[in-house]
């Protein structure tokens, strides 16, 4: 799918895709085809440099995914898994995004990959900040992203606060205060990937699941309005490649 305000390629005049949307028809295809294609990344990646990286998302959507990730036969040794963004909850808390990449992906074949989680006891969040910033010094191979019903993504909010100062910064990650808005949940404090820090990584996807995520996504791309849809910041790349969107109903 191309979509309307598309730049158009030099060479060709043709429009470039901002993203391209997979319909699955089930949970079971939508599982694998995700998984299959973040391991196709990782592992054209491992064929080219010593390591490669994974970013990934918390959130209740992509657990099968991660879970059908775990049983690729990859050189995991060589892959470092790092965090899109984190609630400022340490990783032995289930309600982490760490928690859920170490239940659902670190497990079979996946279990000797490096994982970064982001929080540590004793680490306060600039802290925190300064050490995911300095992993991401080595650009990732592909990053998950979800996407909450209010379009936020990563730990980017719909009218958060300093929401011009995150969205401008030339940091990969940074410290959230997400305070009053309803999609942070019991959550407001976090650290997050920049549009600065999405834009660098070539292989992104979004996992959507339900015609409400579906009608949402539609939502934004039509507005274009990055302050009200923030989700719209995965499209973006200094790669010049497109989102892969898998949804399924
Ligand atoms: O820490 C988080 O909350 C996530 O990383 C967040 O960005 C998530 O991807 C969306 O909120 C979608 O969440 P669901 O999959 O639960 O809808």
């Amino acid at each position: 799918m191309v979509d309307a305000g598309s730049p158009a390629s030099a060479r060709t005049n043709m429009p470039v895709a901002r993203h391209v949307l997979h319909v699955h028809p089930n949970r079971e295809v939508w599982t694998w085809a995700a998984a299959v294609s973040i391991a196709a990344d990782l592992r054209r990646d491992l064929t080219l440099q010593p390591r490669a990286r994974l970013l990934l998302s918390g959130g209740t959507t992509p657990g099968p995914v991660y879970h059908a990730l775990s049983q690729a036969p990859l050189d995991w040794e060589r892959v470092d898994v790092g965090l899109v963004d984190e609630r400022w909850l340490l990783p032995d808390d289930p309600e982490s995004n760490a928690w859920l990449v170490r239940h659902e992906l670190l497990q079979d074949h996946a279990a000797p990959a490096h994982f970064e989680p982001m929080t540590q006891a004793g680490r306060n969040i600039e802290g925190a900040v300064a050490t995911a910033n300095a992993h991401a010094r080595r650009e990732a191979t592909v990053a998950v992203f979800g996407m909450g019903d209010d379009g936020h993504t990563a730990s980017l909010f719909p009218a958060m606060n300093d929401f011009e100062r995150v969205m401008k910064s030339q940091r990969d990650y940074v410290a959230i205060d997400a305070s009053g808005c309803p999609g942070a949940r019991e959550w407001p404090r976090r650290i997050s990937l920049t549009p600065h820090g999405i834009a660098r990584i070539p292989h992104r996807l979004l996992l959507l699941h339900g015609e409400r995520k579906r009608a949402v996504f539609e939502q934004a791309l039509v507005s274009g309005d990055l302050e009200r849809w923030p989700v719209l910041t995965t499209l973006d790349s200094d790669h010049g490649t497109p989102l892969h969107v898998h949804w399924y109903e």
